[in-house]
This record gives structure tokens, C-alpha cells and sequence, in this order.
């Protein structure tokens, strides 16, 4: 029996505003940050989960993690995931916490951080990597996980049961054709806004070389430099690959429309976070403008189901890209999952930031092989960045994820890094240093 007697909250910062690494025409100078919490126990096993942030608002998500995390101490694991979709709500449902969401903004990212710990400490317990933990559940055991409240009218229990039950008698299959080829992706560390054209072009030319076929540029600062770029990046990579752009929330949605029909020559797949995420309506008549010269893709700052729902149902993208903390963590993605595969709509999990690309490519695993089983324009994103503070990185090559292998959800950071890149006492931070 592994009973939870504690924990510790960390809020830990990479300076990589410094390099402009992650920089977009809406997140100028991001530094990549973690708040972090690891649950321990009195078996010795540790549960870890993270939440991606920018920087300075780490220390607020930080806070929220600490009047969550209380509620698991002295939980047995087995009552926490005997029952994950009554634990999820221990942690959504607080009658007084859940004034300041519901189901949205600091305490959902905080959400995320705890309830993902919870997930990385089962997958260790069982002793599989977090993607076999799912994998090898009953279709019945899989939607126990799920808060289906505000989503029935799309997806009921019995839907999922049945959708997950036509995906079972080839689920081996795909495993081992996933152990074979990996998992497509597609590149995203090649074009941060704030980097030189010489930077951009050697990344690019790298990129080419290591055998990826799909990049991400960065638009929206300034359109005769977007058309700058997106003719340079096209040089290098030519017009086999595929290139996608991303603009990170800035236009309103006539301008995004008008700013799009200036760079399709470049012959974009999609134009991702044209508008505020918030605005279910604007992404459809963006989408009914440019489609099919281009798709429409969003989802990193889509706060919870119920938003996703939406965007499905007004049939406002084109591709699913469910962030792996900001919904509240796994119990809630796997509720994302089915409602995309009902739809027809391929996820592409955002994985721009510390930590993302090692918990999305279980997620992504997880599409393929339990949900969806469909790799129709599915792509998992990769950024090169950071991935040596993790105890069991992800492994990309020649531009597709390895299936992990390591029990858990990947995200334990290495010990060092974490007191070294603690805010503001890690050494890391102290004068000079960097
Ligand atoms: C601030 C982040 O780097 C953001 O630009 C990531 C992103 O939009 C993506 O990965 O997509
Ligand atoms: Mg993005």
C-alpha cells in the first residue's frame, strides 16, 4: 500500500528569454517555467507534475498548487485511482477554490500540475510507462477516469465505451508499429520570432539534415518580415515539407484573415492561435474564410472540455492541439481524446515549452493506439529545448518521438535542476550567473 504523507511545491525558471528561445509576436521574452510539485510517499516512490509557464506568473500557479495539494496527503493511491474521476473532482470541486475558475486559468493550471502527479505516480506504482498505463485499461476502466459532466450532449459513457471497444482487437498491433517507426512530428524550435534570419537558416538546414519534414514559423509581428521568413524558411526546406505557422493570439479576426491571404503562397497547413482562444466563433468564420487553402489549429491556451466541445461542434478547426497541463492533466485529455476522435479532428499536442514534449508524447501515443488509431494528419510537436534536466528526456529521430519505455509520465526532473533553477535561491538565478 503507498499512502501520500506529503509534498513540495517548486517554482523553478530557465532564462531562456535570454537566447529568445520560445519568443512569439504575443510571448516577447518567455522564460520556461515549471511549477512544480512532486507528492511523496511512504514507499519511497514519488509522484511529479508539472505546469508550463512563461516566467513570472509561475509564482501565482505555484500558490494555487499549494491549496490543492494538501487535499491528497494521507490518500492511499489505490483509493485515489480506484476511483479517478471522483479524485479529479476533489481537485475541481472544492466549493470555495472553485470561485476563482472554474475549470479555467491559475487553479486549472494547477489543476493540471497536481492531477498529472497523481497519473506519474500510478504509471511508476504499476511500473509502465504512463502511455501502457492507459493501454492496457478495459475500455469500462478508461472512461471510470473521465468527468463527463458538461460534454454528454456530444459524448456519453456508452459512446466512449463503444468507440474505445472497435479500437481493441488491433491495439497490439499499433504498439508494436509504434516500437518500429515512432510517432510523426513536426519541429517548432527552427523559427522563434525573436531569432536572426542566419539562426533561423542554420537551425533549418540542421533540421533538413536530421530528417524532419515538417516546421513551425512563427508570424504575426510584422507581416513584410513574416513574408521575409516564410521565403527563407521555404528556400532551405523547400516545398515538399510542410509549413506551418503560428501567430499566438495576436490578430482580431478580420485582420487575421486579411494577414493569412498574404502568406498562403508559402502554402501554410495551418495558421494556428490566429485569434483569442476564447473566441469559439471567430475561429469558425476564420476557418470558413481560408479553408482549404489553409487549416486552423489551437489549443494550447483552450482552458477545459467544455471549450473544446465547442470548438468541434462549430466545427471551428481543423486540428486538436490539447495542452497537457493546462486542461486540468490527463484525466481531462483523455475527455478531449474521444471528443476529437468522435469529430474526426487529429490532435496535435502543443508541446512549445519545458516538460510539454515529455508528457505529450504519451498522450500522443495514447491517440494513436487507444483512441483515435489514426495518424491522418497527426502530428506531435517538438522544440529542442531543455530536455537534458529530465531524468527520462523524450527521443526524437529523424523527426519522429520513440515510445517511452521509463515507468511514468516522463516528467521527473533531475534533482540538480531543480534546486538550481529554483526562483529566486537556485544558483542559477543568483547575480551574474546568467
Ligand atoms: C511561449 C511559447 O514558446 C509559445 O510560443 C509556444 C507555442 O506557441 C507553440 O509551441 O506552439
Ligand atoms: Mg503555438
Amino acid at each position: 500500500m503507498v499512502t501520500i504523507t506529503g509534498y513540495e511545491v517548486h517554482d523553478i525558471r530557465f532564462p531562456t528569454s535570454k537566447q529568445k528561445d520560445g519568443s512569439d509576436a504575443m510571448n516577447l521574452d518567455p522564460d520556461y517555467s515549471a511549477a512544480y510539485v512532486i507528492l511523496q510517499t511512504d514507499a519511497g516512490l514519488e509522484g511529479h507534475g508539472l505546469t508550463f509557464t512563461c516566467g513570472r506568473g509561475n509564482e501565482v500557479v505555484c500558490c494555487a498548487i499549494e491549496a490543492l495539494a494538501p487535499k491528497l496527503v494521507n490518500k492511499t493511491l489505490d483509493e485515489l485511482t480506484a476511483d479517478m474521476f471522483a479524485t479529479s473532482r476533489v481537485l475541481t470541486g472544492d466549493s470555495q477554490l472553485r470561485w476563482i475558475g472554474p475549470e479555467k486559468g491559475a487553479i486549472h493550471l494547477a489543476t493540471g500540475a497536481v492531477n498529472n502527479a497523481i497519473w506519474d505516480l500510478w504509471a511508476k506504482a504499476e511500473k509502465k510507462p504512463m502511455w501502457k498505463l492507459v493501454a492496457d485499461m478495459s475500455p469500462e476502466q478508461l472512461v471510470e477516469c473521465i468527468d463527463f459532466r458538461y460534454i454528454t450532449d456530444v459524448l456519453t459513457k456508452e459512446q466512449a465505451i463503444d468507440m474505445l471497444r472497435k479500437n481493441e482487437p488491433a491495439k497490439k498491433q499499433r504498439i508494436e508499429e509504434m516500437k518500429d517507426t515512432g510517432y510523426p512530428a513536426y519541429v517548432t524550435s527552427i523559427g522563434w520570432l525573436g531569432y536572426s534570419d542566419e539562426k533561423v537558416k542554420q537551425r533549418c538546414a540542421d533540421a533538413v539534415a536530421q530528417g524532419w519534414t515538417h516546421f513551425k514559423q512563427k508570424v504575426g509581428g510584422n507581416l513584410e518580415q513574416d513574408i521575409h521568413r516564410a521565403r527563407l524558411i521555404r528556400e532551405v526546406v523547400g516545398y515538399d515539407a510542410k509549413l506551418m505557422m503560428d501567430a499566438n493570439q495576436v490578430w482580431d479576426v478580420p485582420q487575421a484573415i486579411e494577414w493569412m491571404e498574404k502568406l498562403l503562397e508559402f502554402k501554410p497547413l495551418w495558421i494556428e492561435e490566429p485569434t483569442s482562444p476564447d473566441d469559439i466563433l471567430g475561429h469558425a468564420a476564420i476557418r470558413k474564410a481560408l479553408y482549404p487553402r489553409t487549416g486552423v489549429a489551437t489549443g494550447e491556451m483552450i482552458q477545459n472540455r467544455i471549450l473544446f466541445k465547442q470548438l468541434f461542434q462549430a466545427k471551428a478547426i481543423d486540428f486538436c492541439q490539447v495542452d497537457a497541463c493546462r486542461v486540468g492533466g490527463m484525466s481531462e485529455v483523455l475527455a478531449i481524446l474521444l471528443m476529437a476522435a468522435k469529430f474526426g479532428v487529429p490532435v496535435c499536442p502543443h508541446s512549445g515549452g519545458v516538460g510539454l514534449c515529455e508528457y505529450t508524447q504519451h498522450i500522443s501515443f495514447i491517440d494513436y493506439i487507444v483512441v483515435s488509431a489514426s495518424l491522418e494528419n497527426n502530428l506531435l510537436e517538438y522544440a529542442d529545448h531543455l530536455h537534458e534536466h529530465f531524468e527520462d528526456p523524450c527521443v526524437v529521430r529523424k523527426g519522429r518521438y520513440m515510445l517511452p519505455s521509463a515507468p511514468g509520465y516522463s516528467i521527473t526532473m533531475k534533482r540538480e535542476s531543480i534546486e538550481a533553477f529554483e526562483f529566486p535561491k537556485g544558483k542559477m538565478h543568483q547575480q551574474n550567473v546568467h
